[in-house]
């Protein structure tokens, strides 16, 4: 093991590393809670400045990702979409088999330029989250408590907001509604066959109302569906924490652009339209399997400064408070307060990780193995 990638394993890199985020964030939530007003005013503008507070949060997971721990993300699409992605709004339907999965989203929106304004279709739980959930809210995503007769009217009128979204953004949904785990991929696939469809291999069986509600309300505003489908390397089941160790991954990801208008309009047809969009995928995963690689050219674009340049302005400002704090710390020599600054200590890094916690599949919801007609059958 290189003296580098003994630094990155070490504990105490890892604690500065949370400490930065997690104070930044604040900060940052801090100042987005100060641009309330300012909605009242100019809501375009108020957004712009929303979505550059965001991108000084979710650029740092990025860095972390890119920089940190190196991580290889190489794009396979077509070279004629290219020229889009990024200068258009977008619908991603991406695979949810992977703990960081939506960080790979987040390093495809930064080479595209969208970070800032990216945008979800999240469970609710996540808008409690600090900082992330936080800063989310005013990123104005989509949350949803997976009960479609509450939902049905609040994602509607939230995707009826975005339509005059000032910036382009890629708006992201996982249509299988939760992370893969072998149960939920059973009892997925006992729904399939209930339902007379065919059963996916590496998929759960999407849920297609939240799909065809974000299409019917931002038809017009959205030009494309991006079909996409991640898969890593050499069996690599990547985790926030290995990134957080400088543990390097190799991330492939095959996008497909199809234009809005070939998306049925009708309820039904839209449901078996994305049924069958999840078969091909399966198709494209059982290629990976059997080739290590998708269909397709690679046109990977390349990583930009912006987020590592942001991350590294962040590290100076708060281990430069840091060090004063600490200086000021232990020239006072009071125990007491030694002790009170350890506890703080201890309990932020308990907090940071509760919050990594949230991405980890086994400590994942029991959606989906919790369905009552099913556990009826
Ligand atoms: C490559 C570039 C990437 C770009 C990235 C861009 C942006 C990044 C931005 C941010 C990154 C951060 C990422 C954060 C991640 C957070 C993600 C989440 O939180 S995922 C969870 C929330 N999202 C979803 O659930 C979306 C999918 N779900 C739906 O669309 C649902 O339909 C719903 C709208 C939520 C409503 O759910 P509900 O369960 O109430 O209704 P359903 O219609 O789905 O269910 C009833 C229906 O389903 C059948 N059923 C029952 N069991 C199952 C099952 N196991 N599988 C499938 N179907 C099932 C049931 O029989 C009913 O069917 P029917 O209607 O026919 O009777
Ligand atoms: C610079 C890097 C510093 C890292 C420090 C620690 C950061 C902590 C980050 C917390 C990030 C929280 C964002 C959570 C996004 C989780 C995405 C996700 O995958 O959610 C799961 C849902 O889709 C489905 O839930 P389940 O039904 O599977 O349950």
């Amino acid at each position: 093991m290189g003296l580098v990638q003994l630094l990155k394993s070490q504990f105490l890199s890892q604690l500065i590393i949370c400490y930065v985020f997690l104070v930044s964030g604040l900060i940052v939530n801090l100042l987005q809670l100060c641009t309330l007003p300012l909605w009242l005013v100019s809501k375009q503008l108020a957004r712009r400045i929303n979505i550059r507070l965001g991108y000084c949060i979710s650029s740092q997971m990025v860095a972390a990702l890119e920089w940190w721990s190196g991580t290889e993300c190489t794009l396979y699409t077509d070279p004629k979409s290219y020229p889009l992605y990024g200068n258009e709004n977008a619908i991603v339907v991406l695979n949810h088999s992977f703990e960081i999965d939506f960080l790979c989203g987040w390093t495809f929106c930064e080479r595209f330029g969208v970070l800032g304004s990216s945008k979800v279709l999240a469970k609710k739980e996540l808008s409690y989250v600090p900082v992330i959930g936080w800063m989310w809210y005013f990123l104005e995503i989509v949350f949803c408590k997976r009960k479609w007769e509450e939902d049905r009217r609040t994602v509607a009128q939230s995707l009826q907001n975005l339509r005059d979204y000032p910036e382009n953004y890629w708006f992201l949904l996982y249509c299988e509604g939760t992370r893969l785990t072998p149960k939920k991929h059973q009892i997925s696939m006992q729904v399939a066959e209930s339902k007379g469809l065919p059963k996916l291999k590496y998929h759960l069986l999407p849920r297609t109302k939240g799909f065809w509600v974000t299409v019917q309300n931002l038809r017009g505003a959205a030009a494309a569906v991006y079909d996409s489908t991640l898969n890593f390397r050499n069996n690599e089941m990547p985790t926030l924490l290995g990134i957080l160790n400088g543990k390097k991954y190799h991330a492939d990801l095959y996008v497909r652009r199809i234009p809005l208008e070939l998306i049925p309009e009708d309820e039904a047809e839209c449901a078996a339209w994305l049924h069958k969009l999840y078969q091909e995928k399966d198709s494209f995963q059982e290629h990976y399997t059997q080739t290590g690689r998708f269909p397709g050219p690679i046109v990977s674009p390349p990583r930009r400064p912006w987020a590592l340049i942001n991350w590294l302005f962040w590290c100076c400002l708060l281990l430069y408070l840091l060090g004063l704090l600490l200086t000021q710390l232990i020239s006072s020599g009071s125990m007491l307060t030694i002790l009170a600054s350890l506890a703080f200590c201890s309990t932020v890094s308990l907090g940071v990780r509760w919050m990594i916690g949230q991405t980890e599949i086994d400590r994942g919801s029991n959606h989906e193995t919790c369905n009552k007609k099913l556990r009826q059958d």
